[in-house]
């Protein structure tokens, strides 16, 4: 099959009956549930641009498997081109979304593909677990499928380990195996944009303990599976808002949901990893699926990062701000930060890993360090969006008093912004700011960044200790290695005269 269109994505929608909650009641119709209907028709979109001409020959390839036409994602990067490729479906889906949809189709699926190469890491513990990787792969590849993912237990007791959970299946953990597969029972969470997806993949973060067998678990199956149960946070937008009062969040709303799987039958032919502790601890650093996400994640955050740095600016020249001192050192500030990841960016591209198979790996100091960056740099474009625009925020009203003749003078002549800019075109400038800055929708995207890549703290003392373990730190040695000449010579400065030719 290949690439699908948004029409085909939608109709697998609609051929599926998950079992979604929202808001107290199911949700019968994911389509035509009106909190989803507008994020459907963006990851649609994105679908499509597979079709467009101005896009698809640099998001999508013929695969050399099967010779149909794949996304980008599904791309094994072997050369600094296959690189770049990938860089160009990053920063196309990213663009397409602002940056501000953190999970759409490209992330999972780089984080499939990576298993995939690197799925003869499994072979040691069980070689059909390696040949389900590959099933896998191959399945959601040819079927252009979206995937979620869980991969975080849900926040019961953080001091106590799974197995030590009030009860043994709070955390997801597998039952009981049976003839046709694995029954496994429990929850796992965040599983960002589930309801509209068509798989989910569950697997872990390391750090399994003796005792944690039950949950060192790894496998995927159809979103609409008996007994899985997508339970959805409160939506941040209704779907009534109009794209006027909420250009972002009537558009970009990213549900997110706990799974709870009630005794869930997990075919065996979709089991990639159970029952192994130290298996499910080097899933992460044998498969590469933090250094290659990583690439995306970077690329869809500098995209964020540069969009509401562009708000900033604009939004301080619509009153006519961006003349003070103040205002100028706190835009430069965010602009030296977009500058900061896209130059990591570019060094993640050029200071490649190869490894034994011939896959590159973009390089992980300068991606790690994007993902310790972006915690802090984001936060603080939020801040400068609600410096800047101060009480004017708290001042826009609706579209629907711009559509009232009545009160049309007062809105140009006391919501116009500095000579040239409207009082429509401020007032939209500073809905744009507040769905960002002030809006639920908006926190959320912040919590996004500060979290999806996990826990910022244990992730950057993770890198420390990555990096002390193959750096050397010599300039201290250099610097402590100048001979003792004894303190009476210190000041005796052995320079000798430069010959001066004649
Ligand atoms: C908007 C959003 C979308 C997300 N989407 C996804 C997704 O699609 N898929 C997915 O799997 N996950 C997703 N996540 C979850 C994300 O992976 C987690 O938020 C992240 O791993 C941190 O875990 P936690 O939220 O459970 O925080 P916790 O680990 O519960 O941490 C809470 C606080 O306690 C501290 N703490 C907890 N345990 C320790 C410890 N052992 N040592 C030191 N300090 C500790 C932390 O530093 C933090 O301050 C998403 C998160 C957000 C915010
Ligand atoms: N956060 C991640 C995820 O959700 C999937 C794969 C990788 C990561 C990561 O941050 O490394």
């Amino acid at each position: 099959m290949g690439i699908r269109t948004g029409a085909q994505y939608i109709n697998g929608l609609k051929s599926r009956q998950p079992e979604i909650w929202l808001s107290g009641r199911k949700v019968t119709n994911v389509c035509d549930e009106i909190v989803f209907r507008q994020p459907i028709r963006e990851i649609a979109k994105l679908y499509d641009m597979q079709h467009d001409p101005e896009y698809q020959d640099k998001i999508t390839h013929i695969c050399d498997e099967t010779g149909e036409r794949v996304n980008n994602a599904f791309l094994i990067p072997k050369t600094h081109e296959d690189l770049q490729a990938r860089r160009a479906l990053f920063e196309a889906y990213a663009k397409a979304t602002f940056g501000l949809m953190g999970r759409t189709p490209d992330f999972l699926n780089v984080v499939l593909t990576s298993l995939f190469s690197n799925a003869s890491f499994l072979e040691k513990y069980n070689p059909q677990w390696a040949e389900n990787v590959r099933a896998y792969y191959r399945y959601i590849r040819d079927n252009d499928l979206f995937l979620t993912h869980a991969i975080i237990n849900p926040q019961n007791d953080r001091s106590k380990s799974s197995h030590e959970q009030q009860d043994l299946f709070t955390h997801l953990g597998a039952v009981k195996e049976t003839p046709q597969g694995l029954i496994v029972r429990g929850a796992k969470m965040i599983a960002t944009l589930a309801p509209i997806t068509d798989e989910v993949i569950i697997y872990s973060f390391p750090g399994f303990k003796p005792g944690d067998e039950r949950y060192a678990l790894a496998f995927a199956i159809p979103i609409d599976t008996p007994g899985l149960r997508i339970l959805c946070r409160e939506p941040m937008q209704d779907g009534t808002r109009s794209l006027f009062d909420h250009p972002l969040a009537s558009r970009f709303e990213e549900m997110d949901a706990v799974l709870v799987f009630h005794d869930v039958l997990v075919p065996w032919d979709r089991v990639f990893l159970y029952n192994n502790v130290e298996a499910a601890n080097l899933l992460y650093p044998k498969t590469g699926i933090a250094q290659q996400p990583a690439h995306q994640t970077g690329v869809r955050g500098l995209i964020k990062l540069q969009f509401a740095t562009e708000v900033a600016v604009r939004l301080a020249d619509s009153i006519g701000v961006d003349v003070y001192l103040n205002v100028q050192n706190d835009l430069g500030e965010l602009i030296q930060s977009v500058e900061s990841i896209r130059a990591l960016l570019r060094i993640a591209e050029l200071e490649c890993d190869v490894l034994p198979s011939g896959e590159i790996m973009p390089g992980w100091v300068p991606l790690e360090t994007i993902r310790g960056l972006l915690p802090k740099m984001y936060p603080r474009a939020v801040e400068v969006l609600q410096i800047i625009g101060a009480g004017g925020l708290l001042m826009s009203p609706t579209g629907a008093d711009f559509a009232n003749p009545e009160l049309a003078e007062d809105m140009e002549k006391y919501f116009a912004g500095r000579l040239g800019v409207s009082g429509k075109e401020r007032v939209r400038m500073f809905k744009l700011a507040w769905d960002l800055c002030g809006e639920a929708f908006g926190q959320r995207l912040l919590q996004y960044e500060r979290y999806y890549t996990g826990d910022p703290i244990r992730k950057r003392a993770i890198f420390f200790n990555n990096y002390k373990r193959v750096r050397s730190f010599d300039m201290v040695d250099d610097a402590l290695s100048v001979p003792d000449l004894g303190d009476d010579k210190m000041g005796a400065f052995d320079i000798k005269e430069p010959v001066v030719k004649s």
